[in-house]
């Protein structure tokens, strides 16, 4: 396995708040990583600076040995690295396959001089578009859904939606930030079925960030331990759960 993803070194504070600590992680190409850690460990904020959203003070983040360090998100997107919610939430008043068709970057339709100059390249790209995103539909288990507004779909619907989503740009790395947090136990168990398949089927590589243990059990290894904003250890779920030191820090801190 090689890294596609070396956070080295990373620094960021808010105010007089140090929430990222000389924090280095790396998440290996093809695998499921977890990060886990007790509220306000500094998780979304590693994901802000990941994913462009956010500026580091010092160090870097590397995406498949290139500097990315402080890239906004779209350049980011473009380069197959994203975090599901950065794609807009659903279009309501459109239906769950529009809301798939969506999603292709530079779609040559968009473009209305490239639509006036060529129609015939951009109704074969709409048709491939429509093609692609009714293999998703199915993929993901929403056929039966496909023409009902987006925004009368369950929130577990609208998770499985967001995670097709991706599926429409050439993702390489998704970052996943809480998803299972609301969604049914039904539900849940057809959105780890699709991480799966998406991670091995179509080599997505996922870091995930997950307070739901059941989930970190079931997807990721690695499983990464983050407290006051650095690694505390980083292993199998099983040696995770039964280091003292995550025990003190993590399970036996109060949880919301
Ligand atoms: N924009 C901000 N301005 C000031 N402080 C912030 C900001 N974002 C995060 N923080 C602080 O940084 C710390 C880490 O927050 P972060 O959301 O990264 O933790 P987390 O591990 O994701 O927590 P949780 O599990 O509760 O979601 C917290 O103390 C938080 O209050």
């Amino acid at each position: 396995m090689s890294t596609i993803i070396e956070v080295s070194h990373v620094y960021k504070a808010f105010g007089g708040l140090n929430v990222i600590n000389d924090c280095s992680i790396q998440v290996e190409q093809g695998s499921i990583t977890g990060m886990i850690g007790p509220n306000g460990a500094g998780k979304t904020t590693l994901f802000n600076i990941i994913a462009g959203n956010l500026p580091l003070d010092a160090g870097r983040v590397l995406f498949d040995g290139e500097d990315i360090t402080n890239m906004s998100s779209n350049e980011l997107f473009h380069k197959g690295l994203l975090r599901t919610f950065q794609i807009a939430h659903e279009f309501s008043n459109m239906t769950a396959l529009e809301n798939l068709m969506m999603v292709p970057p530079r779609q040559l339709g968009e473009n209305l001089f490239s639509a006036w100059l060529k129609p015939g390249e951009v109704s074969r790209e709409e048709s491939e578009v429509r093609q692609r995103a009714m293999e998703v539909i199915d993929f993901i288990g929403l056929s039966h859904v496909r023409n009902e507004l987006a925004g009368n779909l369950s929130g577990g619907q609208k998770k499985l939606l967001e995670l097709g989503r991706t599926m429409m740009t050439d993702a390489r790395v998704v970052l996943l930030d809480e998803i299972a947090a609301g969604v049914n136990r039904t539900l849940l168990g057809d959105l780890v079925a699709n991480i799966e398949r998406l991670n091995r089927e179509m080599g997505y590589t996922f870091l995930v960030i997950e307070h739901d243990m059941d989930m970190i059990a079931r997807l990721c290894d690695p499983v990464i331990v983050l407290a006051q904003g650095r690694v505390m250890m980083e292993g199998t779920i099983q040696e995770v759960q039964s280091n003292p030191e995550v025990i003190e820090a993590y399970f036996g801190a109060p949880t919301e």
